[in-house]
Protein backbone atom coordinates (compact mmCIF):
# COMPACT_ATOMS: atom_id res chain seq x y z
CA UNK A 1 0.00 0.00 0.00
CA UNK A 2 2.79 2.44 0.90
CA UNK A 3 4.76 1.67 -2.27
CA UNK A 4 1.63 2.31 -4.32
CA UNK A 5 1.09 5.53 -2.47
CA UNK A 6 4.69 6.70 -2.88
CA UNK A 7 4.63 5.92 -6.60
CA UNK A 8 1.37 7.82 -6.93
CA UNK A 9 2.91 10.79 -5.13
CA UNK A 10 5.93 10.83 -7.45
CA UNK A 11 3.72 10.89 -10.51
CA UNK A 12 1.48 13.79 -9.49
CA UNK A 13 1.69 16.72 -11.86
CA UNK A 14 -1.19 19.10 -11.21
CA UNK A 15 -0.45 21.10 -8.13
CA UNK A 16 -2.59 22.52 -5.35
CA UNK A 17 -1.24 25.65 -3.69
CA UNK A 18 -2.05 26.21 -0.04
CA UNK A 19 -1.20 29.48 1.69
CA UNK A 20 -0.26 28.77 5.27
CA UNK A 21 -0.84 32.02 7.14
CA UNK A 22 0.90 31.95 10.48
CA UNK A 23 3.36 33.43 12.86
CA UNK A 24 6.07 30.82 13.03
CA UNK A 25 6.83 30.78 9.35
CA UNK A 26 10.55 30.52 10.02
CA UNK A 27 9.97 27.30 11.93
CA UNK A 28 8.12 24.82 9.75
CA UNK A 29 8.47 22.05 12.36
CA UNK A 30 5.85 23.67 14.56
CA UNK A 31 3.28 22.97 11.87
CA UNK A 32 4.51 19.48 11.05
CA UNK A 33 1.24 17.63 11.75
CA UNK A 34 -0.70 20.14 9.65
CA UNK A 35 1.69 19.71 6.74
CA UNK A 36 1.50 15.90 7.00
CA UNK A 37 -2.31 16.01 6.98
CA UNK A 38 -2.28 18.32 3.96
CA UNK A 39 0.09 15.99 2.17
CA UNK A 40 -2.15 12.95 2.78
CA UNK A 41 -5.22 14.89 1.65
CA UNK A 42 -3.53 16.19 -1.49
CA UNK A 43 -2.36 12.72 -2.54
CA UNK A 44 -5.90 11.41 -2.02
CA UNK A 45 -7.12 14.19 -4.32
CA UNK A 46 -4.32 13.48 -6.83
CA UNK A 47 -2.67 16.85 -6.43
CA UNK A 48 0.95 17.80 -5.83
CA UNK A 49 1.07 19.82 -2.65
CA UNK A 50 2.73 23.23 -2.72
CA UNK A 51 2.74 25.07 0.59
CA UNK A 52 3.35 28.80 0.50
CA UNK A 53 4.32 30.23 3.87
CA UNK A 54 2.79 33.63 4.46
CA UNK A 55 3.86 35.54 7.57
CA UNK A 56 0.59 36.99 8.86
CA UNK A 57 2.24 40.24 10.06
CA UNK A 58 3.28 41.01 6.47
CA UNK A 59 -0.39 41.09 5.37
CA UNK A 60 -1.21 43.89 7.80
CA UNK A 61 -1.68 47.53 6.72
CA UNK A 62 1.22 48.68 8.90
CA UNK A 63 3.54 46.42 6.91
CA UNK A 64 2.62 48.28 3.69
CA UNK A 65 4.46 51.30 5.10
CA UNK A 66 7.16 49.63 7.16
CA UNK A 67 8.12 46.67 4.95
CA UNK A 68 6.42 47.31 1.57
CA UNK A 69 8.27 44.54 -0.27
CA UNK A 70 7.30 41.90 2.29
CA UNK A 71 3.71 43.20 2.24
CA UNK A 72 3.53 42.92 -1.55
CA UNK A 73 5.04 39.43 -1.51
CA UNK A 74 2.66 38.18 1.19
CA UNK A 75 -0.45 39.38 -0.66
CA UNK A 76 0.84 37.94 -3.94
CA UNK A 77 1.30 34.54 -2.31
CA UNK A 78 -2.14 34.69 -0.68
CA UNK A 79 -3.85 35.68 -3.91
CA UNK A 80 -2.08 32.94 -5.83
CA UNK A 81 -3.29 30.18 -3.51
CA UNK A 82 -6.03 27.62 -4.16
CA UNK A 83 -6.77 27.41 -0.46
CA UNK A 84 -5.93 29.27 2.74
CA UNK A 85 -5.01 27.58 5.99
CA UNK A 86 -4.69 29.44 9.28
CA UNK A 87 -3.28 27.09 11.91
CA UNK A 88 -3.34 27.30 15.69
CA UNK A 89 -1.58 29.97 17.65
CA UNK A 90 -1.39 31.98 20.84
CA UNK A 91 -0.95 35.70 21.52
CA UNK A 92 -2.12 38.63 19.45
CA UNK A 93 0.88 39.33 17.22
CA UNK A 94 -0.13 38.79 13.61
CA UNK A 95 -3.81 38.29 14.44
CA UNK A 96 -4.89 41.26 12.29
CA UNK A 97 -3.10 39.73 9.30
CA UNK A 98 -4.88 36.41 9.87
CA UNK A 99 -8.22 38.24 10.00
CA UNK A 100 -7.38 39.89 6.66
CA UNK A 101 -6.56 36.47 5.18
CA UNK A 102 -9.90 35.05 6.40
CA UNK A 103 -11.73 38.06 4.95
CA UNK A 104 -9.97 37.67 1.63
CA UNK A 105 -10.85 33.96 1.49
CA UNK A 106 -14.51 34.51 2.41
CA UNK A 107 -15.03 37.38 -0.03
CA UNK A 108 -13.32 35.58 -2.89
CA UNK A 109 -14.78 32.14 -2.29
CA UNK A 110 -11.38 30.62 -1.67
CA UNK A 111 -11.56 27.51 0.56
CA UNK A 112 -10.43 28.37 4.09
CA UNK A 113 -9.46 25.93 6.79
CA UNK A 114 -9.08 27.40 10.26
CA UNK A 115 -7.55 25.16 12.87
CA UNK A 116 -7.87 26.17 16.55
CA UNK A 117 -6.98 29.88 16.48
CA UNK A 118 -7.63 29.82 12.72
CA UNK A 119 -11.26 28.89 13.35
CA UNK A 120 -11.59 31.56 16.05
CA UNK A 121 -10.16 34.09 13.55
CA UNK A 122 -12.85 33.18 11.00
CA UNK A 123 -15.52 33.78 13.65
CA UNK A 124 -14.06 37.18 14.60
CA UNK A 125 -13.84 38.18 10.94
CA UNK A 126 -17.44 37.14 10.25
CA UNK A 127 -18.70 38.99 13.34
CA UNK A 128 -16.88 42.18 12.32
CA UNK A 129 -17.51 42.21 8.57
CA UNK A 130 -20.87 40.48 8.15
CA UNK A 131 -22.61 41.02 11.49
CA UNK A 132 -21.17 44.56 11.67
CA UNK A 133 -19.96 44.07 15.23
CA UNK A 134 -16.91 46.28 14.66
CA UNK A 135 -15.34 45.64 18.05
CA UNK A 136 -15.82 41.86 17.95
CA UNK A 137 -12.83 40.03 19.34
CA UNK A 138 -11.60 37.13 21.41
CA UNK A 139 -11.21 37.97 25.08
CA UNK A 140 -7.70 36.52 24.68
CA UNK A 141 -6.77 39.61 22.65
CA UNK A 142 -9.16 42.19 24.14
CA UNK A 143 -10.57 41.25 27.54
CA UNK A 144 -12.80 44.36 27.49
CA UNK A 145 -14.31 43.77 24.03
CA UNK A 146 -17.96 44.83 23.68
CA UNK A 147 -18.66 41.85 21.39
CA UNK A 148 -16.87 38.81 22.76
CA UNK A 149 -17.26 36.08 20.13
CA UNK A 150 -14.48 33.86 21.50
CA UNK A 151 -14.41 33.56 25.27
CA UNK A 152 -12.40 31.99 28.04
CA UNK A 153 -13.89 28.54 28.54
CA UNK A 154 -16.53 28.59 31.23
CA UNK A 155 -14.99 25.64 33.05
CA UNK A 156 -11.60 27.39 33.12
CA UNK A 157 -10.35 29.61 35.88
CA UNK A 158 -8.54 32.84 34.98
CA UNK A 159 -6.47 32.87 38.12
CA UNK A 160 -5.15 29.37 37.64
CA UNK A 161 -3.43 29.55 34.27
CA UNK A 162 -1.29 26.40 34.45
CA UNK A 163 -4.07 23.82 34.38
CA UNK A 164 -6.72 25.61 32.34
CA UNK A 165 -5.87 24.31 28.91
CA UNK A 166 -8.34 21.87 27.38
CA UNK A 167 -5.84 19.27 26.29
CA UNK A 168 -6.05 16.00 24.47
CA UNK A 169 -9.02 13.93 23.39
CA UNK A 170 -12.53 15.02 24.34
CA UNK A 171 -15.89 13.60 23.32
CA UNK A 172 -18.34 16.08 21.82
CA UNK A 173 -22.01 15.17 21.32
CA UNK A 174 -24.15 16.59 18.52
CA UNK A 175 -27.33 17.95 20.07
CA UNK A 176 -29.05 18.33 16.71
CA UNK A 177 -28.81 15.15 14.68
CA UNK A 178 -28.25 15.71 10.99
CA UNK A 179 -26.85 19.24 11.54
CA UNK A 180 -24.05 20.47 9.28
CA UNK A 181 -21.28 19.51 11.71
CA UNK A 182 -22.72 16.02 12.21
CA UNK A 183 -22.94 15.57 8.44
CA UNK A 184 -19.21 16.26 8.17
CA UNK A 185 -18.75 13.23 10.42
CA UNK A 186 -21.12 10.95 8.46
CA UNK A 187 -24.00 11.70 10.87
CA UNK A 188 -22.23 10.33 13.91
CA UNK A 189 -23.86 11.10 17.25
CA UNK A 190 -20.56 12.15 18.80
CA UNK A 191 -16.93 12.74 17.86
CA UNK A 192 -13.66 12.45 19.72
CA UNK A 193 -11.37 15.33 18.89
CA UNK A 194 -8.05 16.50 20.21
CA UNK A 195 -7.85 19.88 21.88
CA UNK A 196 -5.18 22.39 22.87
CA UNK A 197 -6.82 25.66 23.76
CA UNK A 198 -8.11 27.95 26.50
CA UNK A 199 -10.78 29.86 24.61
CA UNK A 200 -13.85 28.83 22.65
CA UNK A 201 -16.80 30.15 20.64
CA UNK A 202 -19.74 30.49 23.08
N1 LIG B 1 -4.44 25.80 19.80
C1 LIG B 1 -4.77 27.03 19.53
O1 LIG B 1 -4.70 27.51 18.40
C2 LIG B 1 -5.20 27.89 20.70
C3 LIG B 1 -6.09 29.02 20.28
C4 LIG B 1 -6.28 30.07 21.36
N2 LIG B 1 -5.07 30.76 21.64
C5 LIG B 1 -6.88 29.45 22.61
O2 LIG B 1 -6.19 29.27 23.60
O3 LIG B 1 -8.02 29.11 22.62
Amino acid sequence: MWTKRATKLDKLKTSVKIAMVGKYTGLSDSYLSVIKALLHASVAMERKLVVEWVPSCDLEDSSAKETPEAHKKAWKLLKGADGVLVPGGFGDRGVQGKILAAKYARENNVPYLGICLGMQIAVIEFARSVMKLRGANSTEFDPATTSPCVIFMPEGSKTQMGATMRLGSRRTYFHVSGCKSAKLYANASSVDERHRHRYEVP
